[in-house]
Order: structure tokens, then sequence, then C-alpha cells
């Protein structure tokens, strides 16, 4: 399995180090404009190889798409983030180009690739790229909601005083601070929902604090996060490489599931290895449907800023 990431900065260095650690792929090449940076990383990286033990094989390169050449992977973190009081959608003005210009160069070397997509606004990145690209949908993938996820379960078991590996929750919609929905309906401490533990007023809490998570983060640290950001990539890698058939909240090009159409947004999917394997359609309550629908018109919206 060779996996390419574009983008050395704070995130792509950071899928490429969860991913050697995993230890299931054997190559990964980090690709940056930077002169000199990816391989900068990458020695950096390799040199952690001996006291984490992983054979993985990291190489960088600046600019020269030939080595990203037959990758099954790749992901695209290359763009500017956001810096405080900023929301994601802002960044579209840099990043559109960034991404239409990389995913057609991995194209031109990987025509097999699975495409993951996280520069932000993701949603509109991930539409973007199958514009750009013309890929079948079940290649291209946006990652947000695995990352959203994991910071809802954070804010779950901070609610309930419970470990995080007893908590299980997801959050769907767009990648976005008023878009995304966490779904605090199916949340569960192992297999109880949350409510018979939350009341209503602390559950609505958490779903905020899950909401603003990447906010937060971006005003504390001076820019946007990377560390849980990175581990939600190589998770979905894994899938992909292990063809673990596991469910995670993904963008995906939408035909109809949801009662939406021409849109890419987070909702649950199958991943295995042809990308995404299903997309599963579940069954909304009306309140949860109208926050999917607003999330969409959201996404829409900001859709319509690009120019193919
Ligand atoms: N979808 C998600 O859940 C998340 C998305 N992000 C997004 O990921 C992106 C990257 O964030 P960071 O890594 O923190 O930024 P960063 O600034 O640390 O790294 C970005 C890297 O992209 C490189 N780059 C720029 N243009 C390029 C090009 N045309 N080809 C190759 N490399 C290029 C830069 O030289 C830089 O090294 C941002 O757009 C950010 O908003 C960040 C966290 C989570
Ligand atoms: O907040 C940001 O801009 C970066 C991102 O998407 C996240 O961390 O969720």
């Amino acid at each position: 399995m060779k996996v390419t990431v574009v983008g050395a900065g704070a995130v792509g260095a950071s899928c490429a180090e969860y991913i050697a650690i995993k230890n299931f792929a054997s190559e990964v090449v980090l690709l940056d404009i930077k002169e000199g940076f990816a391989e900068g990383k990458a020695m950096d990286l390799m040199q952690t190889a001996s006291l984490n033990g992983f054979d993985t094989k990291i190489t960088g390169v600046t600019g020269d798409y030939s080595q990203t050449a037959g990758s099954d992977v790749c992901v695209i973190t290359s763009g500017i983030p956001r810096k405080p009081g900023m929301t994601r959608e802002e960044l579209i003005g840099i990043n559109a180009g960034i991404v239409k210009n990389v995913s057609t160069s991995l194209l031109e070397h990987s025509p097999n690739m699975i495409l993951i997509v996280v520069s932000n606004p993701m949603d509109t990145m991930t539409y973007l790229a199958h514009k750009a690209t013309g890929l079948p949908k079940n290649r291209i993938i946006g990652m947000g909601g695995a990352l959203d996820s994991a910071r809802f379960k954070y804010r779950l078991a901070e609610a309930l005083g419970a470990p995080i590996s007893d908590v299980d929750g997801m959050v769907i919609g767009g990648h976005s601070d008023t878009g995304m929905f966490p779904l605090t309906r199916l949340a569960t401490r192992n297999s109880v929902p949350v409510s018979e533990f939350l009341s209503e007023e602390r559950l609505n809490q958490v779903k905020e604090d899950t909401k603003v998570g990447g906010a937060t983060l971006t005003k504390l640290l001076g820019t946007s996060a990377w560390y849980a950001p990175g581990a939600a990539v190589s998770g979905m890698v894994q899938a992909i490489a292990c063809d673990t058939k596991k469910i995670f909240p993904c963008s995906t090009l939408l035909d109809g599931e949801y009662g939406l159409t021409d849109i890419c947004l987070g909702v649950p999917v199958v991943l295995g290895k042809d990308g995404i394997e299903k997309i599963v359609d579940i069954t909304l309550n009306e309140e949860e449907k109208a926050h999917l629908a607003a999330s969409a018109e959201g996404v829409k919206k900001t859709n319509g800023l690009l120019e193919f």
C-alpha cells in the first residue's frame, strides 16, 4: 500500500506519522511546494522509526509528482489553515486553486487512487475534487465527520465522567461551525442512550462544544488543530488499506440519499478497499432532517462560489 500525502504541514505530517506508527502501509510519500520542507519532515519522521517500531518508508519530495506514481490512497492537506476568528469558508479563495491543481496532478500519476480531501472548506473542496478529476464517487472521500465524532466522544466522556472508550457517537452534516450535527439521540455509553445520564441542557452544551471544536482549538493554538485531524485521516486510510468495512461519517457525493443531490456532505459510510463501499442511509427524525437540510443549504452556498 502506497500512500501520498500532499502538504507536509501540521496536518500532513501528523497524517504521515500516525499512518507510519500504525504500520499497515509500505510507503508514504510526503509532497509539499516549500523547497526541502517535505524532505525534512520525512527524514525527521524516519528517525522515529526505530524508536516507534515501524517499517513504513517515508520519503519527502518538493513538487515532484512523478514520485507519487502508483499511489493507492492520496490525501490532500495542502492549503492554508484558518486563524482565530475566521471561518473555514473564508479559506476558499486560496484553497480552491490549490485543491484543483493538486487533485489533477495526483490523478495524472495515480489513476487508480482513492482520494481523501482534508483542506478546508472541506465539503466544498471534496465537491471541487469531483469536478476536477471526474473520479467515481466511491473514490473521493472528505474527512471531517471522523474528526468531529472524535471530538463529540471527548465532550460526551467529559460530561459523563466516563472513559472515552465507553462512549459512542457520531456527527453528520457539513464540516463547519454551524453546519455539523452531533447525533445526541443516538449517542450511547456502553449501549445505554446518553440521555439516561445527562440532562437535555447538558447534552445541548456537549453539542455546542462539539460544533465549535475546531474554532476552540484555533483560538488556543493560533492556527487550527493537527493531532486529531491526522489521527482521523490515518484511521480512514487504515480502513481502506485493511478493507475493514468500518463505518465513518465522511463527506461523500450524494445522489438522492438523505433527499440530497449534487452535494458532498458528511453522512455515515462503509469504508473498505474500494473506498466508500456503501452510504448508510439512517432514519432521522424531523428535527435532524431539518438540521441536515439547513447544513446542506450552507454547503451549497459555499459551492456556489466555486469557479470551474
Ligand atoms: N477537514 C478537516 O477536518 C481539517 C482540515 N484542515 C485543513 O487542512 C489544511 C492544512 O492545514 P495545516 O496542515 O494546519 O496547514 P499548514 O500551513 O501547516 O500546512 C499546509 C501545507 O500545504 C503546503 N502547500 C500549500 N500549497 C501547496 C501546493 N500547491 N502543493 C503542495 N503543498 C502545498 C504548504 O507549503 C504547507 O506546508 C487547511 O486548509 C486546514 O483548514 C485542518 C484540520 C482539520
Ligand atoms: O478548525 C479548522 O479550521 C480546522 C478543522 O477543520 C478542524 O480542526 O476541525
